[in-house]
């Protein structure tokens, strides 16, 4: 079914089917109230609240659908954009900071292969063979051993166990925690590359508003992810101070406070986004500057 010329009031976004990148996708769907409803096996999800139907794809599969424009969007791993060699293909709207893992070369932790040049020549098995034939041929022309061919063999899943089975000295294979590789017998001996799940849109997208509308309202996710709102009082002549510690995204909202009877200085209540990480140093930094009635909240959703 050609669902572009079936769906024509309708943008196309592509996402995860299932794995790992399926769960976090649904919650920042939520996030940007993206309602729908996905029936039981069903790979289309009709928007309740939007003109947007969800095409639920393998994340291999979803840079070449984007990129070759039969979907707007679509989210999946940097990984994937550039194994199916798609990086010039689409526009890659935003790092949505989860989904994070590196692609590394491993072998046999108890072996005697500590770099990657000892396997010129020899046998790797990966699911990401684009990058790792890139990584070896440009490696051989490096060290002038073109003529050794390194070969490289695909397979879909169960990376790891390649080795142990005698069938690769070596794999190319994602790792995050590093338990999967551990529990293989494997060490690390190079990254290939370090990557996470980006939101990514088509160079010729048929419905560039929407495309605009999600890109802000996931940009406020991320936002509202990364800061909190810190509010405080401190007497006006210790403003410039308090305002290195809390400058803002663009600035501080500073207002003035009613003066009370019995007080001789002026107050004024401040009110600024911090990074998230760093709310406890900012608020010890505030206190010893001499403000008082420090006060962090979450942003639950934002336009920055
Ligand atoms: N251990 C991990 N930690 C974090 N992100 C990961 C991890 N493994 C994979 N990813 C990211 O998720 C993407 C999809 O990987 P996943 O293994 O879920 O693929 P899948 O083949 O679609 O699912 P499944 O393994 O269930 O068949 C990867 O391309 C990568 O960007
Ligand atoms: O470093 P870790 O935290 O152990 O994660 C790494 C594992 O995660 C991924 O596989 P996944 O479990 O998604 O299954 P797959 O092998 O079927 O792709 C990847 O291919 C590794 O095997």
């Amino acid at each position: 079914m050609d669902l572009v010329n079936h769906l024509p009031d309708r943008l196309l976004f592509a996402v995860p089917k299932k794995g790992r990148l399926y769960e976090k996708c649904c919650e920042l769907l939520s996030g940007a109230d993206i309602e729908f409803r996905r029936s039981n096996r069903l790979d289309i999800a009709l928007s309740t609240n939007l003109p947007v139907a969800l095409i639920f794809l393998p994340a291999a599969d979803i840079p070449i659908f984007v990129g070759e424009g039969n979907c707007d969007l679509g989210i999946t791993g940097l990984d994937q954009i550039e194994e199916a060699s798609m990086v010039d293909n689409i526009k890659d709207l935003l790092d949505l900071n989860f989904g994070k893992c590196k692609l590394q070369i491993q072998v046999p932790a108890a072996g005697d292969v500590t770099s990657p040049e000892q396997l010129i020549g020899k046998k790797i098995v990966s699911s990401f063979t684009k990058l790792s034939t890139d990584y070896f041929k440009a490696l051989e022309k490096i060290t002038d051993t073109e003529d050794l061919k390194t070969q490289i063999r695909y397979v879909g899943g169960s990376v790891e166990a390649s080795c142990a089975l005698g069938v690769a000295d070596a794999i190319v294979d994602l790792v995050e925690s590093g338990e999967t590789m551990k529990a293989a017998g494997l060490k690390p001996i190079e990254t290939v590359l370090s990557t996470s799940a980006h939101l990514i849109s088509s160079k010729t997208p048929k419905f560039p508003e929407i495309v605009e509308i999600i890109h802000q309202r996931f940009e406020g996710i991320m936002a509202a992810q990364k800061y909190v709102l810190c509010e405080y009082n401190a007497p006006r002549s210790i403003l410039p101070i308090v305002l290195k510690i809390t400058p803002g995204r663009r600035s501080a909202t500073v207002s003035a406070l009613e003066k009370r009877p019995d007080e001789t200085e002026e107050w004024v209540a401040v009110s600024s986004m911090v990074e998230r990480k760093a709310k406890s140093d900012v608020m010890d930094q505030l206190k010893k500057a001499g403000a008082s009635d420090i006060l962090v909240f979450d942003i639950s959703n934002c336009r920055v």
